[in-house]
């Protein structure tokens, strides 16, 4: 069985809990209670391999997301890094999120870090803010996959873009071999205990 580890980045309201819900539920569930972080862990079959798959859903306004960029860096195998497309700032964000995953992972991670970009929201186009060039050519700059979304309408262009990033993971943990399954525990056990405080959901 091989685990998986995915963290969900992104600003306040951006859709993160949305998204993620659709893809291990594939229902749109309109309120999230957001005062909490989450560990989410299903499991899946893709292409045949069974997996265990652990995502990692963190509140935007605790204090303790301030640590999200520094435990869930090494902690996570990929991203899923959420804007809004009816929000220039979330974009931003997001591409703040994407420089600082890179900068985090260059000594340690010697292939591309298994990231896509989501463009959130896209039932919301009438009020865009951010256009689908300007955020495939970001996704391009930083060599992730990219898609624009709406959880509140869609199933099924989420659940290929969370098989897509889960197939990079996969590839890049036969690269990286033992080396993650070490730190990768020790980290686990920490941000259980630090970071969730113990939160886990099975969806
Ligand atoms: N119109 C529209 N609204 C959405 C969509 N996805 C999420 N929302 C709404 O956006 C709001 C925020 O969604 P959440 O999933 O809670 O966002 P989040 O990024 O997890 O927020 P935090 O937990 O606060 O960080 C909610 O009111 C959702 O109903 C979408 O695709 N379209």
């Amino acid at each position: 069985m091989n685990d998986i580890k995915l963290a969900l980045l992104g600003s306040e309201g951006a859709g993160k809990s949305a998204v993620l819900v659709r893809f291990l539920t594939k229902r749109f569930i309109g309120e999230y209670a957001s005062n909490t972080n989450s560990l989410y862990h299903k499991r899946l079959s893709i292409d045949g391999r069974q997996l265990n798959l652990e995502v990692f859903d963190p509140c935007s306004q605790s204090e303790e997301s301030r640590c999200i960029l520094e435990e869930p860096l090494d902690w996570a195998d990929g991203f899923v890094v959420v804007y809004t497309i009816s929000d220039r700032r979330s974009f931003l964000n997001a591409k703040n999120i994407l420089a600082q995953i890179k900068e985090s992972r260059r000594e340690t991670c010697k292939g591309e870090v298994p990231i896509c970009l989501v463009g959130n929201k896209q039932d919301l186009c009438h009020s865009r803010q951010v256009s689908e060039e300007e955020a495939r050519f970001l996704a391009q700059e930083n060599k992730c996959l990219f898609q624009e979304v709406s959880a509140a309408e869609n199933y099924l262009e989420i659940s290929n873009l969370f098989t897509k990033l889960i197939r990079h993971v996969m590839e890049q943990l036969k690269h990286r071999g033992d080396r993650r399954r070490y730190s990768g525990s020790k980290s686990m056990a920490k941000l259980i205990n630090n970071v969730f405080g113990k939160r886990r959901k099975s969806v």
